[in-house]
């Protein structure tokens, strides 16, 4: 066969070792990754809340057929994605993408053990979410750490918010229905700038006391640092144990992937990103795509941590839903699997 020069020797067995590990489901076993492979303070498993068909799509102009939405939300079942985001219960005049809720939530096929949260601003959106014809089992409210944000957003203040998703987490634990919250703006605010952390643990802490079982800290518009996640993050856990806390990080400056890592060296575990790196919010000018959840599984196998998800159909769910969408993945991991056809 000829000489091989030593560089491509290396290429070859880095390719090797990403068909044989990084790109599969599985972690790689301890060592794989040479001696400096370290994961001791990072958590073992990471929990992916896949946001792509309601974060992702609802910003896209042009409406994608329901049955599209269907087929994306099924093959990332099959991907071993645990939790999938679906779509929001919000006025169609507001998000004309998620108007199709309740036949998107119909069409789709549960997989056990996969959750299928949708947002619910409201108690209108809670009973129509939670009606025998939408069926759904698990639902999230949406606040922020912005006044002007909450405004322009779901049309009122943070507290008329609270009070608004007070009722809809009181009618949630008389029917047994878990409920998350998201706290957006909780590193940056298109209207306002800087937020301090100490209001985003405020806002965070009254979700969490109303019984939302989970905080995701939503960085809205992809501002956020390695520096100000962790100050933001150290004001939180202040108020809310870390078991309670995930992350929702947008990629607008590069810097998602660095966040994320950052908040896993701090002990959060649950980690939300969108197929293809879709995503942006309609009431947040200038945001760009979640962190591509390619991207994130990628990092996690490198670092040995589980998450149960098989990175090739992932690629192969974003593969669709670009096509359908007629773009560019936003996703690194997906743009290199194109060039190598792995
Ligand atoms: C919150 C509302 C509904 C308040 O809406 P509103 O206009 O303040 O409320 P209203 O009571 O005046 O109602 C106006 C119309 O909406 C109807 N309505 C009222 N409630 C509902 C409902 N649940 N479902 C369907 N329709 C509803 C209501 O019946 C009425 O209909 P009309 O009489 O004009 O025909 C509105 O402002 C809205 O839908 N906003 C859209 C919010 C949204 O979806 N934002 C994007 C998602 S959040 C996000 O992306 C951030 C996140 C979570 O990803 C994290 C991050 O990255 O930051």
């Amino acid at each position: 066969m000829g000489t091989v020069p030593s560089a491509l020797k290396h290429c070859l067995s880095y390719q090797h070792l990403l068909k044989e590990q990084l790109w599969s489901g599985e972690p790689p076993p301890a060592g794989a990754l040479g001696p400096e492979y370290q994961k001791s303070e990072l958590p073992e498993y990471v929990k992916i809340i896949e946001v792509g068909p309601r974060d992702g799509l609802q910003n896209e102009k042009v409406i994608v057929p329901t049955d599209i939405k269907i087929e994306l939300i099924n093959q990332l079942s099959k991907a071993g994605l645990p939790v999938i985001e679906v779509t929001s219960f919000v006025s169609s005049k507001w998000v004309p993408q998620m108007a199709d809720h309740t036949e998107v939530m119909r069409g789709i096929e549960r997989h056990p053990g996969v959750q299928y949260p949708v947002l619910t601003p409201n108690l209108r959106g809670f009973r129509s979410a939670v009606s025998i014809e939408a069926g759904a089992t698990e639902v999230s409210v949406f606040g922020a750490a912005s006044e002007s944000f909450s405004k322009r957003n779901i049309n009122c203040s943070i507290e008329e918010s609270i009070e608004r998703f007070e009722e809809v987490a009181k009618l949630a634990r008389s029917m047994n229905i878990p409920v998350r919250g998201y706290v957006s703006c909780a590193l940056g605010c298109p209207y306002e700038g800087n937020i301090k952390p100490v209001k985003v643990a405020e806002v965070s802490k009254r979700l969490y006391s109303m019984g939302c079982y989970e905080i995701s800290l939503a960085d809205t518009i992809g501002v956020g640092t390695p520096g100000s996640m962790k100050r933001m993050l150290e004001a939180v856990m202040k108020e809310i144990p870390l078991t309670a806390l995930a992350v929702h990080c947008h990629d607008t400056y590069g810097q998602a992937l660095a966040n994320i890592l950052t908040a896993m060296q701090m002990g959060v575990s649950v980690v939300d990103s969108a197929v293809a790196g879709l995503g942006g919010c309609p009431f947040a000018k200038g945001a760009t795509g979640n962190v591509a959840t390619e991207d994130v599984i990628y990092m996690l196998n490198g670092l040995g941590i589980n998450t149960g998800v098989n990175l090739y159909k992932v690629i192969e769910a974003g593969n669709f839903i670009c096509t359908a969408l007629n773009r560019k993945t936003n996703s690194k991991v997906a743009q290199v699997s194109s060039v190598f056809e792995l």
